[in-house]
Order: C-alpha cells, then sequence, then structure tokens
C-alpha cells in the first residue's frame, strides 16, 4: 500500500471518530481537530491522492500562478481553471458596480436553492466571461489582492521596497545549504483587509541534508476533502522544482495543520474514499532542459503513471 494515501486516509478516519463539531465563517458546519502533523516521503514517489482522482493539471496551473507572483484569476481561467472563482465573484458582487441579482451568501444558497442555483451559475458565467475579454473589469475584479503570488514573489517590506521570497529561497539553497533560514511567509497582519482570503497555507520552510530537499509547510485552516489533497500535491510539486534548480534530490514533505476540519458536506464522500484501495503512486517528470523554476510552463510538468479510483464530487464552502 502506498503510504501517502494511508497517512491522509488515516487522518480522515481520525477526525470522523475523534473530531468536535464546530460552527465556521462560511455556515456549512465543520468537525475539525486542532493540531497534525503528517510526513511524506518523497522518494517513495508524487504523493498525489489515488484513492480519488485529483484533478493534477489544476494543482500545476495554481502553482504557476503563484510562482509567477500573479493575483489575478484571469490566468487560471485562461487554463480552465475554476478553483478560485468565487472569492474573485465576491468581490464583484459586492462591490457597487454589480447590479445583477442579489447574491448575498451565494455560496450555501446555491447548494440549498435549486432556482437560485441557476441564477448564479449564470452571473458567474457573466464574471467569467468579463475577467477574460474585458481588461477593466479583470483588473478591478478579477484580481485577489495580496494573495500568495504578490507575498511570495513581491512582499512588501516597512522600507517601502519589494522582496522576492522565492528567489533569496533559491540563492540562500545554491549558497549555504545549511541555512535554517530557507523561508517564506505569506501572513502579514497588515495586508488581512487587502485578500479575498487569508493565506491558508501561510508560510513553509525548506531544509536540505545528504543532498536531498525536504520541504515543511504550514496550515492555520484546512478543508481536508477539497483542499488538503491539492495542497499536499502543490508543496511536493514546488519541492520537486527548487530541488530541480539546486541540483538536489528530494527528501520528506511535512505537513502541519492548526484547525484541520472535514465540513459537514463532505462527510458522505470521506466516507466513500475510505471504503477503496489505495494503489500505486505516480511519479513527476520535469523538463530537463529548463533551469530556473521561473521559465516552467505546464507542459514541462508531467505525471507519469497516475491511475487512481474515480473522481468524488463535493461543493465547496465559500
Ligand atoms: N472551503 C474551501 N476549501 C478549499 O480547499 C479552498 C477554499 N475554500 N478557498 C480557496 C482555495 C481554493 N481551493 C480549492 C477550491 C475548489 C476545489 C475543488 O472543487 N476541487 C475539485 C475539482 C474541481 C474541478 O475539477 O474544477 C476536486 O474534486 O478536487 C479544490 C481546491 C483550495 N481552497
Ligand atoms: O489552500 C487552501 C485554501 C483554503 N483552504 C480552506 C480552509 C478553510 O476551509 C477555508 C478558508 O476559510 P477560513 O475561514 O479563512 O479558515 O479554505 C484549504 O484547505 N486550502
Amino acid at each position: 500500500m502506498n503510504q501517502a494515501d494511508k497517512t491522509y486516509l488515516d487522518l480522515c478516519k481520525y477526525i470522523l471518530e475523534n473530531g468536535t463539531k464546530k460552527e465556521d465563517r462560511t455556515g456549512t458546519g465543520t468537525i475539525s481537530i486542532f493540531g497534525h502533523q503528517m510526513r511524506f516521503n518523497l522518494e517513495e514517489g508524487f504523493p498525489l491522492l489515488t484513492t480519488k482522482r485529483v484533478p493534477f493539471k489544476l494543482i500545476v496551473s495554481e502553482l504557476l500562478w503563484f510562482l509567477k507572483g500573479d493575483t489575478n484569476v484571469r490566468y487560471l481561467l485562461e487554463h480552465n481553471n475554476h478553483i478560485w472563482d468565487e472569492w474573485g465573484f465576491q468581490k464583484w458582487v459586492e462591490s457597487d458596480d454589480y447590479k445583477g441579482p442579489d447574491m448575498t451568501n451565494f455560496g450555501l444558497r446555491s447548494q440549498q436553492d435549486e432556482e437560485f442555483k441557476k441564477v448564479y451559475q449564470d452571473q458567474l458565467s457573466i464574471y467569467q466571461d468579463k475577467v477574460l475579454n474585458d481588461d477593466e473589469f479583470a483588473s478591478r475584479f478579477g484580481d485577489l489582492g495580496n494573495v500568495y503570488g504578490k507575498q511570495w514573489r513581491s512582499w512588501e517590506g516597512a522600507d517601502g521596497k519589494t522582496y522576492d521570497q522565492i528567489q533569496y529561497i533559491i540563492n540562500e539553497i545554491k549558497r549555504n545549504p545549511d541555512s535554517r533560514r530557507l523561508l517564506c511567509n505569506a501572513w502579514s497582519a497588515s495586508e488581512l483587509e487587502n485578500q479575498q482570503l487569508p493565506p491558508c497555507h501561510y508560510a513553509f520552510q525548506f531544509y536540505v541534508v545528504d543532498g536531498k530537499l525536504s520541504c515543511m509547510f504550514n496550515m492555520r485552516s484546512n478543508d481536508v476533502f477539497l483542499g488538503l489533497p491539492f495542497n499536499i500535491a502543490s508543496y511536493a510539486l514546488l519541492t520537486h522544482l527548487i530541488a530541480h534548480e539546486c541540483g538536489l534530490g528530494v527528501g520528506e514533505l511535512i505537513y502541519t495543520g492548526a484547525d484541520v476540519h472535514i465540513y459537514s458536506n463532505h462527510v458522505e464522500q470521506i466516507k466513500t474514499q475510505l471504503e477503496r484501495e489505495p494503489r500505486e503512486l505516480p511519479t513527476i517528470k520535469l523538463n530537463a532542459s529548463k533551469e530556473s523554476i521561473f521559465e516552467f510552463d505546464i507542459e514541462d510538468i508531467e505525471l507519469v503513471g497516475y491511475h487512481p479510483h474515480g473522481a468524488i464530487k463535493a461543493p465547496v464552502a465559500v
């Protein structure tokens, strides 16, 4: 059995058996635990879950979006990636510019009311269309604020200068791999108001030993069914990309989560997944002719040998 699925499924089981019912910002309700760590050996394979199909291309385009320093959902839409649509849409419908039908609390209402769902989907497709085709609209309502891309690549210092935390890490790994400062921080107390969603994975750190690169990432809040499979694969991919540029192998990926929760409307899906037998993990192949991680495009990243169980659908809490 592959250890990555097992480690994930053990967490799911633990939450179902020991978690506490807890209300949350979205009004959905969760079963939650506080404080959990998991370790994934990246040499055993690429930790993309096999007990449900996880859309790898979406993980790649989201990570490349962060690495470009981009915070506008237009890039994601151009790559058919809709995982951030709701947070841009929210910015539009809460603005004075929005003149359409009332979209208050659209996330929950679209799950409970079929009539409303149609009206919502019409408005969402208007939003998507405008972000893709109207530059002015996109710059106002496609931008999620100072979210990951901005914080990673152009952190604004108190001195007014911007700092590229990813470039710093890469330079340091090459110059001084024993450094204990190979860290990127996305949480900024002064930016919370300027972010459509404050960072959930708020910091990560690298560690080099025996020619291998390991990574630890921290999450303040984690949606175990929809978010976590993406988060694990995304940080695994980031570790592979940085190792590639720095001429290192890969070591371990370590996850540390704080409020780790299963939404009440994901419980049945998780139970289905728990019944499935894990399969062999895939591997990842990076285009060897690309040196800098900032040169990578989607087609430079290939997933090999992924034969998962089928996808399991679930609504996202907004
Ligand atoms: N409640 C919540 N959970 C999250 O995981 C999450 C947020 N909000 N807000 C911001 C981002 C967006 N992320 C998301 C959002 C949606 C999916 C999702 O629906 N995934 C589906 C496939 C979607 C598709 O194919 O378009 C899945 O089956 O994994 C995953 C991650 C992670 N984050
Ligand atoms: O990468 C991500 C981004 C978001 N999430 C989840 C965690 C929570 O369920 C929500 C955020 O809501 P808050 O009220 O701001 O905590 O999104 C995730 O799991 N992974």
